[in-house]
């Protein structure tokens, strides 16, 4: 069961799982769901999955919504030129429908628009089903991210922490930093109401979390505009400066507890820019390589992974050259 890796490379260079590390079962309340086969640790791949069905849409203008009837007909003409078992692994993948939609005659009067709405990923170029993939249910503190391999054409799914032989596989459907009644409108267009740990809270650690949530997308808001690395021009700057490097640990200690993995790498490197300027290049090399690790482990490949090492290797020589060492 363990002696085989799989054909497609795994980011870690030993391979101590079965072929298929997951498991398509019933999910209890959330029909059916992912699960791991084995202990996997962060960075490991779970799934690589090339599109069943894939379109690419018209262009729109930001905030407004894809035309509907026009994105249903791009599914039928795609799904018109599929197999007849992608066909059926298409029309068996569960979809909602709210309340009279069928009725309302808005050009979605068969299941494949509303399957699609239900479990369609973005790729490079379009919006793709992915059959096995759209088994992954949603969680607000998700074990697995997610990426588009637009060298293999694949969307790999990777462990984001340590997930234990038999958990489910998690995923996220939404941008997670927001309180729970926000989340909570943003799934409505999935059918259910999420149950995750996170959202189970209640009383003061709701709000607390919630609190957080709001709190660190400021948070990031705020560091984007001061990441441009100039040094301190003043003392008042200086002192301004050392501010934002303390307040950059919190921003650490709020993603960390609110379990964000998707948001560490952004973390660390705010840590990272905020200390070196202010000249603590110890501090800044030790958390840019944090985040660098943390790319790496997402995504090796990935434009962000290389700006994460690029910044890592230049505070190192600014480390070395304070330390006087590798002259
Ligand atoms: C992309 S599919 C995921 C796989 C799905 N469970 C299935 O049986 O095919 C999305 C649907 O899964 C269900 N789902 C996903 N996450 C859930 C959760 N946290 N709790 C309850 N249902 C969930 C909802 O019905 C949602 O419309």
């Amino acid at each position: 069961e363990t002696s085989t890796c799989p054909p497609t490379p795994l980011l870690l260079p030993t391979c101590a799982y079965p072929p298929e590390p997951y498991t398509i079962e019933r999910s209890p309340g959330k029909g059916l769901g992912v699960f791991s086969r084995a202990d996997l640790t962060p960075g490991t791949i779970i799934l690589r999955e090339p599109a069943i069905l894939s379109i690419t849409p018209p262009a729109i203008s930001k905030g407004t919504g894809y035309p509907m009837p026009m994105i249903s007909s791009l599914v039928r003409e795609a799904y018109e030129q599929l197999s007849e078992a992608a066909q059926h692994a298409v029309l068996n993948l569960h979809f909602h429908v709210f309340p009279g939609e069928l009725e309302n005659g808005h050009g979605w009067e068969e299941p494949l628009g509303y399957i699609f709405r239900t479990n369609a990923y973005n790729t490079g170029e379009g919006i793709a089903l992915f059959p096995k993939i759209a088994r992954i249910n949603h969680s607000c503190r998700p074990n697995a991210g997610y990426y588009w391999d637009g060298n293999t054409g694949q969307r790999v799914v990777y462990a984001s922490r340590h997930i234990a032989a038999g958990d489910e596989v998690f995923d996220s459907y939404i941008p997670l930093l927001l309180p729970r009644h926000r989340r909570h409108e943003r799934l409505e267009r999935y059918g259910f109401t999420c149950s995750c740990p996170t959202c189970m809270l209640s009383g003061s650690l709701l709000s607390r979390s919630d609190r957080r949530r709001d709190d660190i997308a400021m948070a990031f808001m705020a560091f984007k505009a001061r990441m441009d690395l100039l040094k301190p021009n003043s003392s008042s700057e200086l002192r301004e400066a050392r501010r934002d490097a303390a307040w950059s640990l919190e921003l650490v200690d709020w993603v960390e507890r609110e379990g964000l993995v998707d948001y560490f790498a952004q973390a660390y490197k705010i840590v990272a820019v905020s200390h070196a300027r202010v000249g603590d290049w110890e501090m800044a090399s030790v958390w840019a390589n944090k985040g660098f690790e943390r790319r790496v482990l997402e995504y090796s490949g990935s434009g962000w992974a290389a700006e994460m090492g690029e910044l890592t290797r230049g505070f190192i020589e600014r480390w070395k050259e304070e330390l006087g060492v590798g002259k």
